[in-house]
């Protein structure tokens, strides 16, 4: 799965600081252009993630993705939303501290959407203990009160 989605993400570059001419917003839109094009909608400025809404499912929110994302370092694999959430959630049990991931973007560009995937690799991650069980609920039933936010 992982050479997978390598081979998948060769589109321009993974993370805006790579790009050479780094200062130009054209070389910036032009690379996030390509990358969308190819459906690529995450791409990373070092540890922010840039998102572009796709308006269509894409089949990059499954089982086999959080698998893949779970416990890999940030860079190792092609930008996705589950890689903040790993990040966050082991940071938060190494830490043993309150984590915040920080979401913002215009009306329609994919918020609540972006904290509901955070919400499904957090509860797909998090073990079985009844404690853990009712938190998980209660974070998935919150939901429809993030789609009226
Ligand atoms: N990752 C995604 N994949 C597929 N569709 C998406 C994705 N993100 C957003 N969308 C689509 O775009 C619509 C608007 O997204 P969302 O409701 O998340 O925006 P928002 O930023 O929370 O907007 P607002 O600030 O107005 O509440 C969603 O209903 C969904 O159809």
């Amino acid at each position: 799965m992982e050479n997978e989605l390598h081979r998948r993400d060769h589109l321009g570059v993974q993370d805006f600081v790579l790009l050479e001419d780094y200062k130009s917003q054209d070389a910036f839109l032009n690379n996030l252009r390509k990358r969308f094009e190819g459906n690529l909608i995450y791409t990373y400025i070092g540890p922010v993630l840039v998102s572009v809404n796709p308006y269509h499912e894409l089949d990059i929110y499954n089982q086999k993705f959080i698998e893949t994302y779970r416990n890999v370092n940030f860079y190792e694999l092609p930008p996705h939303v589950f890689a903040i959430a790993d990040a966050s959630y082991r940071s938060m049990r190494g830490e043993n501290h309150d984590q915040c991931i920080l979401i913002s973007g215009e009306s329609g560009a994919g918020k609540t959407e972006a904290s509901k995937k955070i919400l499904q690799y957090i509860a797909a991650s998090s073990t079985h203990s009844e404690d853990v069980e009712r938190v998980k609920n209660r974070l998935l039933q919150s939901n429809p009160i993030l789609e009226v936010g």
